[in-house]
């Protein structure tokens, strides 16, 4: 996949939307792209654990964890899962822990920070329904571009 968020955004213009968070980027893979999979849950990562290990087919999952920064959504663990599911990515609008393994796998990872704290593992939250935040909304099927400037969303598949 050949692409640079700044390139589309002088491409396709209005037509995208771009997120105003200043992510840090935590996954081995810095470019990454896909259909977008939504969470939405507060300190309690059930969801994202499952969803995770379910079969990504190069989806990219973002996950709003109201900003909080109190405890992990993912670790090394959960993002391994996600490698081997076929996940893209992940956008976590919260923390992940297990910081140096992440820099390891083959998956895209941006997070606000990191949290040593591990979550709830009750599976509290919702699953695939739109998720708001840094000015954007993240829909259900969406496509999602994400590279070191940042990230842009659009309704269809702007590389297709
Ligand atoms: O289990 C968790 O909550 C997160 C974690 O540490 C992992 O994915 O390895």
């Amino acid at each position: 996949m050949d692409f640079a968020t700044a390139d589309l955004i002088d491409d396709f213009g209005d037509e995208l939307r771009s997120c105003e968070t200043q992510f840090r980027d935590f996954g081995g893979r810095e470019a990454f792209a896909g259909r977008v999979a939504t969470v939405r849950c507060f300190r309690d990562n059930g969801l994202v654990k499952k969803v995770l290990a379910s079969p990504g087919e190069g989806r990219v999952l973002v996950v709003d964890g109201a900003g909080s920064l109190g405890s992990a959504l993912m670790g090394d663990m959960i993002a391994a899962s996600a490698v081997a599911a076929g996940w893209s990515g992940v956008v976590i609008n919260g923390a992940v822990r297990d910081v140096v393994a992440l820099r390891g796998l083959d998956l895209g990872i941006k997070a606000l920070g990191s949290n040593p704290r591990k979550s709830a593992k009750d599976g509290a939250g919702a699953l695939d329904v739109p998720v708001e935040f840094g000015g954007v909304r993240f829909a259900p099927g969406d496509w999602l571009y994400s590279d070191a400037d940042g990230i842009v969303l659009a309704t269809r598949d702007l590389l297709a």
